[in-house]
């Protein structure tokens, strides 16, 4: 069943640390099941945006409605809003296997060796590996992680992320340091995923126009902390609004199997 309440919303939201704005005057709202790419510049507040909108961060002003509200359970929050970050990675044992990440999902653990305190059940296992084979990537399922390529990291992350069953899940930049042919075949692989209707809404923080699959229906442009452009992808990812977002010449924007491939300069 959708969940009829935004996942997200906020209202003239902003976050100021050390007195400079980080996020100023932020008009967004999520709904359930949408699938939204955050681009822009390094630096401009995407992270930031997210850690908020997900309750890492707290808003200095506005208002913030996660789930539909303003302050609830922050751990519980975040069990909704599953953060899948390579990061995460860095906190795993290397021998650990695959199957076991993913279950130390559940208890918001980086793997189960890190746990002492509690009773992991087959019950937890088999959940895990029913998952990973509905995600289509089954045979992952005992390998150690320090095996796993890149992309089959990402898998193994966004399949720890959804044991708590999450209603929404963030990938922050997660083809970062993938070469060309490991990016697109994470890419077909997450755009399979995106299309089916039991995944909760992705939202995918990106430095890369081309990886804005036709299944991210709705996108935000963002600099120097305030929304450029925000709303249908289609209307939103145009030559103007990314040479207002990058300050950069967009010579021409390349349409290609529903996704877009900036030639970055001046048009001629
Ligand atoms: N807690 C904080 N205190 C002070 N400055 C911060 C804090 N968090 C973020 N910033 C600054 O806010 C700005 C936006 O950072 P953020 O990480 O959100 O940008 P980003 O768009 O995700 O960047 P990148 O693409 O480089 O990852 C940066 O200048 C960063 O240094």
């Amino acid at each position: 069943m959708p969940n009829p309440v935004p996942l997200i919303e906020m209202r003239r939201a902003g976050f100021r640390q050390q007195e400079t704005d980080i996020l100023l005057d932020i008009d967004w709202r999520v709904e359930a099941g949408e699938h939204w790419a955050i681009l822009g510049p390094n630096g401009s507040g995407k992270t930031s945006l997210m850690r908020v909108a997900c309750g890492y961060r707290w808003h200095t002003s506005g208002v913030v409605k996660r789930l539909g509200e303003e302050l609830a359970d922050l751990v519980e929050m975040r069990k909704r809003l599953g953060w899948v970050s390579g990061e995460v990675l860095a906190y795993a044992p290397p021998e650990e296997s695959a199957v076991s990440f993913v279950v130390s999902g559940r208890f918001g653990q980086m793997g189960l060796r890190a746990m002492s305190d509690r009773t992991v059940t087959e019950a937890d296992f088999s959940d895990a590996r029913k998952l990973l084979e509905a995600m289509g990537v089954g045979l992952l399922a005992e390998k150690p992680l320090r095996v796993l390529s890149q992309g089959e990291r990402q898998q193994v992350l966004v399949a720890r992320a959804r044991m708590t069953e999450p209603v929404m899940l963030v990938l922050d930049e997660p083809c970062a340091g993938m070469d060309p042919a490991a990016r697109e075949r994470f890419l077909m692989w997450l755009g399979g995923l995106m299309a089916e209707p039991s995944t909760p809404a992705v939202m995918m923080i990106t430095h890369h126009v081309e990886e804005v699959l036709p299944q991210f229906e709705r996108a935000l442009l963002i600099g120097e902390g305030r929304i450029v452009a925000v709303g249908a992808t289609g209307e939103v990812v145009t030559a103007a609004s990314l040479e207002k977002t990058y300050g950069v010449g967009v010579a021409q924007l390349v349409e290609h199997g529903g996704r877009h491939w900036p030639i970055w300069g001046e048009r001629r």
